[in-house]
């Protein structure tokens, strides 16, 4: 595991064990339950890619540790609403403060703004993370497989099944890819920057695509600029797009989804 993350998922351990003396599973099974059902983020994702079009997965991220403060006039629902007029079909929000400047409000706010389905980006250590996540309103989690074992992983996803959601299953190599295939989600991420060198290589996704399991919906993350970059990987199979920092950067957050997916 690179530097970067252990420190991460070593503070999300803490994290989680300070924030559950707040609120009990029962606490947030209540709050989820007056939050609307889950939107469906993979069935969005298929029904977008079998249209022919890029499916993409735009990301509200105000900073991140590699790159420092990204967006100075963040704003998560105009960011929401701008990416929905866009084209964009999902929504990912980070919701890691430390790391990110993340927060479980513009979770909700983004939500609240759009109807598109929300990913909550963040790092699950545990299943009580997904109950939170669900209480925020999130429609899909995310398991970062070099981060935890496969017992941990097995039961994050099975928290977010039981409650309707999915989750996105994010690899860096062929063992992770292995690891990968024995959960049950049939949504694969290969995230294209190395979390040592913070270097972004798209060959990582073009090898990866291969030995993803037959019939999963593959997704392309990190490092995507351009519409050439995307229809690049659209001639190899690739659908689906993870894209935050290109479009973040951007004054004219619609204009820009629209040219990268319109
Ligand atoms: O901003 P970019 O380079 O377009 O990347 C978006 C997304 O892929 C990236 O934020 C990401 C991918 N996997 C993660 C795991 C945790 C936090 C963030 C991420």
């Amino acid at each position: 595991m690179s530097d970067m993350l252990t420190a991460i998922i070593d503070r999300k351990y803490d994290e989680v064990i300070e924030r559950r003396t707040r609120a009990s599973l029962a606490d947030l099974d209540a709050r989820a339950a007056e939050q609307s059902p889950p939107r469906g983020f993979k069935a969005a994702l298929d029904a977008r890619a079998a249209s022919g079009r890029h499916a993409l997965i735009a990301e509200i991220k105000k900073a991140s540790p590699s790159k420092g403060l990204i967006r100075a006039d963040f704003d998560p629902p105009a960011h929401a609403r701008a990416y929905e007029a866009g084209g964009a079909t999902c929504l990912s929000v980070l919701t890691d403060g430390p790391g990110f400047q993340g927060h479980a409000d513009y979770l909700i706010a983004a939500r609240a703004a759009c109807d598109l389905p929300v990913l909550r980006k963040d790092f699950m250590v545990d299943p009580w993370q997904v109950a939170e996540a669900r209480a925020m309103g999130a429609d899909a989690v995310l398991i970062i497989v070099a981060a935890i074992d496969d017992g941990a992983m097995a039961e994050i996803e099975a928290a977010a099944f039981e409650r309707d959601m999915d989750v996105l299953v994010e690899v860096h190599d062929a063992a992770e890819m292995e690891r990968a295939a024995r959960l049950r989600s049939r949504l694969i991420g290969v995230n294209n920057r190395n979390l040592k060198t913070f270097d972004v290589d798209f060959n990582k996704t073009y090898e990866l695509v291969g030995l993803a399991p037959e019939g999963c919906t593959f997704v392309a993350e990190s490092g995507l600029n351009t519409r050439v970059e995307l229809d690049a990987m659209a001639e190899r199979g690739i659908r689906c797009f993870l894209v935050g920092e290109a479009l973040m950067r951007q004054a004219d957050v619609e204009a820009a989804t629209r040219a990268l997916v319109g």
